[in-house]
C-alpha cells in the first residue's frame, strides 16, 4: 500500500461516481452549463429540536486547496476508466463556483438547505462527496455536544474523546465541532495548537500504576506540576484514594494549586457525595470533583437528579462517536439545471415517501423572528429571488399540513445562506471560534424552551413560502403527467 505520495491531495475525497458522471458531461459536452445542488438533512439528529451547524471551516479549507496533482491525475489513468482529455481537464482544474452556506453556530433545521453550490455541472458535482462528509459528521458531534452542554449547564464540560474516535480526522475536527456546540476544552493537545481550543487534562491510572500506590504518585504529580488534579479510582476511591489527595495537598500546601479529584468508575452519586465530605472536611471546600466514565447527556441529568456532588465533567466516546446515531443522513440535491437553450430550469427529485421529496429552486432561508419577544417564530423557506422583509405581514404553513398556519406581524427576516465563494473566490471571512461559541448562544436564546428540552421537544417550523410551495406543486403535477403519457 503506498500511503506517501508527497503530492497527495483530498482532490480524490470523492465517490467513484462522481468521476464517471463528470467524465459523461464532459465527453457530451455539456459539462459547463450550470447546475445548483443544496444540500439538506431530512430528520432531526438525537430526536433534538435544533441542530447546530459546524463544517464550513472544513469545507473552505478543501475548496481553497481543491486542485488534482500529478499522482492523482497519474492513478486515474491507471484505473482505465478515464479518457486522457478528461483527465486533462482534471489536471488543469479550479474551482470556480458559488457556495452558500449557513454561518457555522447557526441552528439548522430538517428540510431546508444548510449549503448550496452553484457552478458548472462539472464542479458542481465533483464537490458532493467531501462536503456531505464533513458535514454529516460535524453537525453530529456539534448537536450532541449542545445537548450535552444543555443539562451541564453553567459547569465546565471537556472533550475527551480522542481515543475512541474514529481515526485521526474525526477527533480533530470533531473536537472543534464540540467546542461550537459549547464544550469548555478539550484534552486534544494538537486541536488546541491549530484551532486555540483552550486544553485541559489531569492523568490517569497509569501514573498511579506507575508509582504502585496512590500517595507516592499524587506526590510525583505535585512536585511536577502547579495546576493538580488527582484520579483517585485506581485502587479504592474512598479508602486510599481521596485520603492520598488530601494528604499531598495538605503537604504540599500553597506550593500547588490542589484543582480537586477525578473519579472515573463506581456509583458516581455515591461517591461523589462522599468525595465531597471529605474534601469539606478537610478544609478543602473549593476543590472541585471531576467525573468521566462513558458520560452523556441521559447520565449527567441522572446523576444530577441523584444530587451527586460533581462539579466538571469529563466526556469522550459518547460525544465523539454521537453515540446514538452514526449519521446525519444529509444530501446533497439538484435543484436547478440550464437547459439546451442555455435557460436555467427548476428539477425535483420525487418518491413515494413524501420526506424524501426534494424542493425545486435555487433557495433562500429566512429566520422569522417576533420584534415583540424576539422569539423565533419558524425557518421561512423561499425561492433565491423572494425577500420577505418587503411585507408587513407573513403567510406561514406547513408545507405538508397546509391547514396548519399563522400570519407573522411585525417580524424579522434574516437571511441564512450567506455568500462563502463568489467565482471560486474567497469572499466570507470566518469568525473566530469565540465568536462561533458565542453566536451559537445567542441564537439558542431565540429559540422558546418547547424546541430546546432534551426529550420530545416540539417540531420547529420550516415553511416554504407559497411561491416555493406552488412551484414544487406544479413540478409534482408536470411530471407525473409526463409519467402518466409514457404508459
Ligand atoms: N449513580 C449513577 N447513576 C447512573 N449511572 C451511573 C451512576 N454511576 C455511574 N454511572 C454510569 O454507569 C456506567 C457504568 O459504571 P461502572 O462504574 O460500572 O463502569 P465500568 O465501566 O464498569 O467501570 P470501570 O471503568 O471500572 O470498568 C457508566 O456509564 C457510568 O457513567
Ligand atoms: O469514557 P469516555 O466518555 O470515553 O471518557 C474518556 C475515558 O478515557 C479514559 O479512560 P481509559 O482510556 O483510561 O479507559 P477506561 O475505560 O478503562 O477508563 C478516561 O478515564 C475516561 O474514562
Ligand atoms: O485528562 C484526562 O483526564 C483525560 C483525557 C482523555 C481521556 N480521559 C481522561
Amino acid at each position: 500500500m503506498k500511503f506517501l505520495y508527497p503530492d497527495d491531495s483530498p482532490a480524490l475525497h470523492m465517490d467513484a461516481y462522481e468521476l464517471t458522471m463528470m467524465q459523461t458531461y464532459w465527453q457530451q459536452g455539456i459539462g459547463n452549463r450550470r447546475a445548483v445542488f443544496e444540500t439538506f438533512f431530512r430528520k432531526m439528529p438525537f430526536e433534538n429540536g435544533y441542530a447546530v451547524f459546524a463544517g464550513l471551516d472544513h469545507i473552505i479549507r478543501y475548496i481553497n486547496q481543491l486542485h488534482f496533482t500529478d499522482s492523482d491525475i497519474e492513478y486515474l489513468r491507471s484505473t482505465g476508466q478515464f479518457n486522457d482529455e478528461f483527465l486533462d481537464y482534471l489536471a488543469h482544474f479550479e474551482f470556480h463556483g458559488n457556495i452558500r452556506s449557513m454561518a457555522e453556530g447557526e441552528l439548522v433545521f430538517n428540510h431546508e438547505p444548510i449549503v448550496q453550490v452553484e457552478g458548472t455541472l462539472l464542479e458542481t458535482q465533483l464537490v458532493e462527496t467531501a462536503i456531505l462528509n464533513v458535514i454529516n459528521y460535524q453537525i453530529m458531534v456539534a448537536t450532541k455536544a449542545a445537548r450535552i452542554k444543555s443539562i451541564v449547564g453553567d459547569q465546565t464540560v471537556m472533550e475527551f474523546g480522542t481515543r475512541r474516535a474514529q481515526e485521526f480526522d474525526a477527533a480533530l475536527w470533531g473536537t472543534r465541532a464540540a467546542y461550537i456546540g459549547g464544550f469548555d476544552a478539550t484534552s486534544n493537545v494538537r486541536a488546541g495548537k491549530l484551532f486555540g481550543i483552550p486544553i485541559s487534562g489531569t492523568h490517569a491510572h497509569a501514573l498511579v500504576q506507575t508509582y504502585r500506590n496512590d500517595y507516592e504518585a499524587f506526590k510525583a504529580y505535585a512536585q511536577t506540576h502547579h495546576d493538580c488534579v488527582f484520579l483517585v479510582d485506581t485502587y479504592d476511591t474512598l479508602k486510599s484514594g481521596v485520603p492520598s489527595a488530601i494528604r499531598v495537598a495538605r503537604e504540599m500546601g500553597d506550593q500547588i494549586n490542589f484543582v480537586g479529584v477525578r473519579i472515573d468508575s463506581g456509583d458516581m452519586a455515591y461517591l461523589s457525595k462522599k468525595v465531597r465530605e471529605m474534601l469539606d472536611d478537610a478544609g478543602f471546600p473549593d476543590a472541585k470533583i471531576i467525573a468521566s466514565n462513558d458520560l452523556d447527556e441521559k447520565t449527567i441529568s441522572n446523576l444530577k437528579m441523584q444530587g451527586a456532588k460533581i462539579d466538571t465533567w469529563g466526556v469522550g466516546t459518547k460525544l465523539i462517536t454521537a453515540f446514538d446515531q452514526p449519521t446525519l443522513g444529509a444530501v446533497y440535491k439538484m435543484v436547478s439545471v440550464e437547459n439546451d437553450a442555455g435557460e436555467m430550469v427548476d428539477t425535483i427529485k420525487l418518491s413515494n415517501n413524501v420526506a424524501k421529496m426534494s424542493t425545486p429552486g435555487k433557495h433562500q432561508v429566512w429566520r422569522i423572528t417576533d420584534r415583540q419577544d424576539g422569539k423565533s417564530e419558524g425557518d421561512y423557506v423561499t425561492l433565491s429571488d423572494e425577500d420577505p422583509r418587503q411585507l408587513d405581514s407573513l403567510f406561514m404553513f406547513d408545507p405538508n399540513y397546509t391547514f396548519l398556519n399563522k400570519t407573522v406581524v411585525d417580524f424579522e427576516a434574516r437571511p441564512l445562506l450567506q455568500d462563502i465563494f463568489i467565482d471560486g473566490q474567497q469572499v466570507y471571512t470566518e469568525p473566530s471560534l469565540e465568536e462561533i461559541r458565542a453566536a451559537k448562544q445567542r441564537h439558542l436564546d431565540k429559540l422558546w424552551d418547547e424546541y430546546k428540552r432534551d426529550l420530545n421537544p416540539e417540531v420547529y417550523p420550516v415553511d416554504l413560502s407559497q411561491k416555493c410551495y406552488d412551484n414544487k406543486m406544479k413540478m409534482i403535477q408536470q411530471i407525473h403527467e409526463k409519467v402518466r403519457k409514457l404508459h
